[in-house]
């Protein structure tokens, strides 16, 4: 490895694979539904790969010296991983090819499985709004490079005219995001597998070096997290086996070992003594190294632009923190912090947005450009003198525009005192409601969402271009409601929804009605597989100018006699699916959320609304990566929930979502949202997680998903009257609410219809079990 380091000066982690117009999602559904075969569908991604590269290249990155990533995917990188390396669960062993090929349609249904064959769990990727598929790994997983569609792809680009640097999950991540496979002996932990690993890793290596790659990108982003590395002994001295062992594969291309998403702390000293010659490191969530003297020799990525939001950069800034690597590096790259997977491709589509405002932003395409300009700025700063000063006064001119600052709003928030964060005691308030509301033991209810059909779609496509009018569309919605409606009655739910069918979703919606945000007509961004959403932009001070939900809630009221719940999405998840303001902390703005819904829970309540849900499925999402930073983060978001609540009545009963189970460690904080019914995923675990829940002193109501809302397997009665009878052992039965584990949009009406039906028979079979003075309470 003596010879000259190819002279790239700038890249990017990664860059979104849904297709500029979702074609890969397209083209996927497509397969899945029967309506593409194979062959077109590869052509298709593979036309998404192509102009991915070229447009990267136009933008600026080279076509020869490997600053180009190669990092598609057709569903999700990590599953990319197990099944190169051989680790296909046993269950879908069938659809591994004799040569240890898993093609599109075997690869899809590990992701989204088969009958009774469950998928790969999915979870959250870090403190993203991306899901991956989790590995299953067990002591005897045959780990061996067995599929290798990556190094086709880089095949693929090189017969194109582009030299790439392919990314692959790093092998200490990809066991440290594992799970032990079902049958593994208590204790086994997946990364004591590592050194079987490495194997199948230095086989891909030698086959990426034989396919003309001359550098090769392994993300090992676990390395920042205190979650991901909790428990594992002497991980340092594994990172550095790791990769002295993978840096002594013969002829291997180089290595840029990444750590995006936060601050590798004291696990870069152990990589950085290895021999990889790069090092990429997230600039903007962590920090230059204390010591800075480990990155002697190395090419060094400074992650300056940040790869998770969308605001231009501060050139100068960021030149600046690329500087200060210079002394000691070898070479210094100029980078995206993460991949550009969570940004939207390309601003200057989004035509219909303010200008003043699309000025101030950098989709996945201008972070390239910005890149490219401190790649230069390196080189000779005077030459983009220009860029530079135009990014200073990009970020200059949102100071002082109108809107960003709302002197009425400030005000507001500075008068609020600590009243308007508490409620009366529980006991009070559970007296109140049960009198109001006159609910049965084990009430049931669903997540608020039913299915979004392609007729709802449809009607809201037509509307958005105009071919529906507000009248005839609103017309459709509330026949829409009327049936839901009628269906919940006719099933015998407690509590009743209205589906939700306005809701393109459910923090877009909210974004269009409040001011302070903007969205957008093209920015999708991959949430899992082939599902994106459209992160709004809060840009501006919160304000909530008319009601949002009381019209379809109290329209929902008038056609039925049972309690109706009204559906709100909380200030927290609010915050993290939206791109959010860089220019004050995150509790303000959260708070300034927190006001506007506070406003509609009152509408709502003086609407004659008895039950209002507030939902925080991403509470755990923004959860710091670091324990230190936790205890404030949950500080300003517990307390933004409390002020969205806490306005309303004793006889009102506040609902919140949360749809995992794993919350160990937000459990506290789910206790001081004080809402009155939580309901929680708890399938999946057959209820366990009840007891975590039981030993914390939970003493509210609590809604623990009886059936998985992500696959359409439909779950019997007795199933469901098993899960229940479990639960009334753990927590006391008074509390317990029955419900599925999440909204049912992505779901059909047909298996939507039976499951909701044995979920009532369930609840009636269990409730006529109860001892009388439970059910009478
Ligand atoms: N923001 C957010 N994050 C979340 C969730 C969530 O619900 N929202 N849930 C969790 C899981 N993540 C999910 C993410 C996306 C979807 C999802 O269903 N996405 C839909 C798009 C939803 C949407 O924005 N729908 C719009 C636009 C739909 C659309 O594509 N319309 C067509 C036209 C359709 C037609 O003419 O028939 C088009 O624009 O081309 C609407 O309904 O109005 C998809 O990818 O297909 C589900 C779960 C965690 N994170
Ligand atoms: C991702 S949580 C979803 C909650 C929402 N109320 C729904 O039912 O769809
Ligand atoms: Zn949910």
């Amino acid at each position: 490895m003596t010879e000259q380091l190819p002279a790239w000066t700038a890249t990017v982690l990664g860059y979104p694979r849904t297709g500029a117009d979702r074609e890969a999602k397209k083209a996927l559904e497509a397969l899945w539904a029967g309506r593409a075969d194979l062959a077109s569908t590869e052509r298709a991604l593979a036309g998404v790969r192509a102009a991915t590269v070229r447009r990267l290249n136009s933008l600026g990155l080279p076509a020869h010296d490997a600053s180009i990533p190669s990092a598609f995917s057709a569903y999700d990188q990590v599953l990319d991983a197990a099944v190169a390396v051989g680790a296909v669960p046993p269950r879908f062993a069938d659809v591994v090819g004799e040569d240890g090929r898993v093609d599109l349609a075997g690869y899809s249904t590990i992701a989204r499985g088969r009958g009774a064959d469950a998928p790969l769990e999915m979870t959250k990727w870090f403190d993203t709004n991306y899901h991956y598929l989790v590995p299953e790994i067990g002591p005897g997983t045959a780990f061996r490079f067995a599929d290798d569609r990556g190094v086709r792809e880089f095949s693929e680009a090189l017969a194109d005219g582009f030299l790439t640097r392919p990314v692959v999950v790093g092998p200490v991540t990809f066991l440290l995001l594992a799970k032990a496979a079902g049958g593994s002996p208590e204790g086994f932990a997946p990364i004591s597998r590592l050194d079987d690993l490495l194997g199948a890793y230095e086989d891909l290596l030698t086959a990426y070096a034989a396919a003309g790659a001359e550098w090769v990108q392994l993300d090992e982003p676990a390395l920042v997290s205190d979650s991901a590395t909790a428990g594992v002994e002497g991980l340092a001295g594994l990172v550095r086996a790791a990769y002295d062992r993978l840096a002594a594969v013969e002829g291997r291309p180089r290595l840029l070992v990444a750590t995006p998403y936060g601050d590798p702390g004291e696990l870069l000293e152990p990589l950085a003594a290895t021999a990889v010659e790069g090092l990429a490191l997230d600039l903007v969530r962590g920090d230059v190294p204390a010591r800075p003297e480990l990155l002697t020799g190395k090419t060094v990525v400074g992650g300056v632009v940040d790869g998770h939001n969308v605001w231009r950069a501060d050139l100068v800034a960021a030149l600046a923190r690329l500087r200060t690597l210079e002394g000691p590096a070898a070479r210094v790259v100029a980078g995206t912090s993460t991949s550009l997977l969570h940004v939207p491709h390309d601003v200057t589509r989004e035509t219909a947005l303010d200008e003043r405002l699309r000025g101030w932003l950098a989709f996945a395409d201008q972070k390239v450009s910005e890149v490219v300009v401190l790649g230069r700025a390196l080189g000779d700063a005077a030459a983009v003198r220009e860029e530079l000063s135009a990014s200073a006064r990009a970020r200059a001119d949102r100071t002082g525009a109108p809107g960003v600052v709302r002197p009425e709003v400030r005000e507001r928030l500075a008068a609020l005192t600590p009243e308007a964060f508490h409620r009366s005691d529980y006991a009070v308030r559970r007296l109140a409601q049960e009198e109001a509301l006159g609910l049965p033991a084990l009430p049931t209810t669903t997540i608020g969402s039913f299915p979004q059909t392609a007729e709802i779609r449809r009607a809201r496509a037509a509307w958005t271009r105009g071919d529906l009018d507000q009248g005839a569309y609103e017309e459709f919605l509330r026949a829409e409601i009327d049936r839901v409606v009628a269906l919940q009655e006719e099933l015998g739910l407690d509590v009743v929804v209205h589906g939700e069918p306005e809701r393109n979703d459910m923090v877009q919606y909210f974004a269009e009605q409040l001011d302070g945000f903007a969205v957008t007509a093209h920015g999708w961004v991959q949430s899992y597989g082939s599902r994106c959403v459209r992160p709004p932009i809060l840009w501006g001070d919160v304000v909530r100018p008319a009601p949002i939900t009381v019209p379809w809630s109290t329209y929902t009221a008038s056609r039925t006699p049972k309690p109706v719940k009204g559906m709100l999405t909380g200030p927290v998840t609010i915050l993290a699916w939206s791109f959010v303001r860089d220019d004050q902390p995150l509790g303000d703005t959260a708070r300034q959320v927190a006001l506007a819904l506070r406003d509609e829970v009152a509408d709502l309540e003086a609407a004659g609304i008895g039950v209002v849900q507030v939902d925080e499925p991403a509470l755990r999402e923004l959860l710091p990566l670091r324990t230190g930073d936790q205890p404030a983060y949950l500080d300003w978001s517990v307390g933004s929930f409390r002020l969205a609540t806490a306005g309303a009545g004793d006889a009102t009963q506040i609902h919140t979502h949360l749809c995992y189970s794993e919350f160990g460690e937000v459990i506290d904080a789910i206790d001081g949202l004080d809402a009155d019914v939580t309901s929680i995923e708890a399938a999946r675990s057959r209820m366990e997680v009840l007891d975590d829940i039981a030993r914390a002193g939970f003493a509210r109501g609590i809604g623990p998903g009886v059936y998985d809302i992500h696959s359409p397997r439909v779950p019997s009665t007795e199933e469901i009257a098993g899960l229940l009878r479990a639960a009334v052992a753990s927590v006391p039965a008074r509390q317990v609410w029955v419900n599925p584990d999440c909204g049912l949009k992505t779901r059909g009406y047909a298996e939507t219809t039976e499951s909701l039906r044995n979920l009532v028979e369930a609840a009636r079979t269990v409730r006529a079990e109860l001892p009388v003075p439970a059910a009478a309470s």
